[in-house]
């Protein structure tokens, strides 16, 4: 067993009827890691946190949580916290209640639990006053988090944690969550997006159709060279088109069929048939306003990876 493993899952493969939601998964998440589950909708990734967080259990596979074995019964392994599908919230009770409940299910003195520093923590000071009812999608996330963290947990597992939190609320929530991983807590998130993860995780465990398709650092994904659709914005989009269209290695992927598509060229291709392009238009006397990629080369990958598994189904 190594002790530095908050989470270790081996051959995980969970089934509903007839539907395979996680076939043979393998998962490391070191302590003190943030680490992203990544995939498109249905690939798995709540089943799989929800496992982490004894809502249920796997049919076969072994999975260890903080260095203990998990059995075939649901249950919640202590040092756990987080939430899948939202956080559950009585809605007739504040902020400030939902936290006192919970830290009584917890048998943590409510007077002593620190309430008001985890609302803090996640900026909810202001509407700890406020019955949750009326609170936004981003306002119960945090909540949710708050929640967690009054549970001082080892390992915190969240389902899709930026959902509904403006730009504001992202980074807030993530130096909270740095913060966690900083002093020894396993923290595991998933989402659709990897430019969501990329900021965040050190490593990324990308699901598709219940398989793991990549695990690694987000920086590995985005290495691989590969062709990828780029905007190019020039002063004469007629020629430039010609131009890309006579490049080796490159693809003009946009159709022209009106003035406007005209203008709006997106070539495809690897960086050094991109460089000959370059070269050739300013050969030719045209300026280079634009040349950015449509999406990044991290999502890009991603797509590539997902898209070819769904294929494959
Ligand atoms: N309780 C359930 N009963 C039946 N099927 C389920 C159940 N939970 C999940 N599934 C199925 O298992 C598969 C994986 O679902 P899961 O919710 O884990 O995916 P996900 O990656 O979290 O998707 P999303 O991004 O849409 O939340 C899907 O085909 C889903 O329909």
């Amino acid at each position: 067993m190594d002790t530095l493993l908050a989470v270790r899952a081996r051959g995980i493969t969970k089934c509903f009827g007839d539907v395979v939601a996680l076939d043979g998964v393998d998962l490391d998440v070191t302590q003190g890691q943030i680490h992203g589950v990544a995939g498109p909708n249905g690939a798995g990734k709540t089943t799989l946190l929800g496992l982490l967080l004894g809502l249920a259990a796997a049919d076969s596979g072994r999975l260890e949580i903080l260095g203990t074995p998990v059995g075939r019964t649901p249950a919640a392994a202590a040092g756990v916290a987080g939430f899948v599908d939202g956080p559950g919230l009585y809605p007739s009770l504040t902020a400030r209640q939902n936290l006192a409940a919970l830290a009584a299910l917890h048998g943590l003195d409510a007077r002593t639990a620190a309430i008001d520093e985890v609302l803090d923590q996640v900026g909810l000071t202001d509407v700890a006053d406020d019955r949750t009812r009326g609170f936004s999608l981003g306002m119960r996330q945090r909540l949710g988090l708050a929640a967690a963290l009054l549970t001082e947990p080892r390992l915190l597992v969240l389902d899709e944690p930026s959902n509904g939190l403006d730009p504001a609320g992202k980074r807030h929530v993530a130096n909270v969550l740095t913060g966690l991983a900083d002093r020894g807590t396993a923290v595991v998130l998933s989402s659709h997006r990897m430019d969501d993860l990329e900021a965040l995780c050190s490593e990324v465990t990308i699901v598709a159709t219940g398989r793991v398709v990549f695990s690694g650092p987000p920086g590995k994904l985005a290495a691989e060279n590969r062709a990828l659709d780029y905007r190019l914005l020039t002063s004469d989009p007629p020629a430039a088109r010609r131009l890309a269209a006579g490049t080796d290695g490159i693809r003009v992927v946009d159709g022209a069929g009106s003035a406007h598509d005209a203008e709006r060229l997106v070539v495809r291709g690897q960086v050094p048939a991109l460089d000959a392009l370059v070269v050739r238009l300013v050969g030719e006397g045209i300026a280079l306003r634009e040349l950015a990629p449509l999406v990044s080369p991290l999502e890009a990958a991603f797509l590539a990876l997902t898209e070819q598994q769904e294929a494959g189904r």
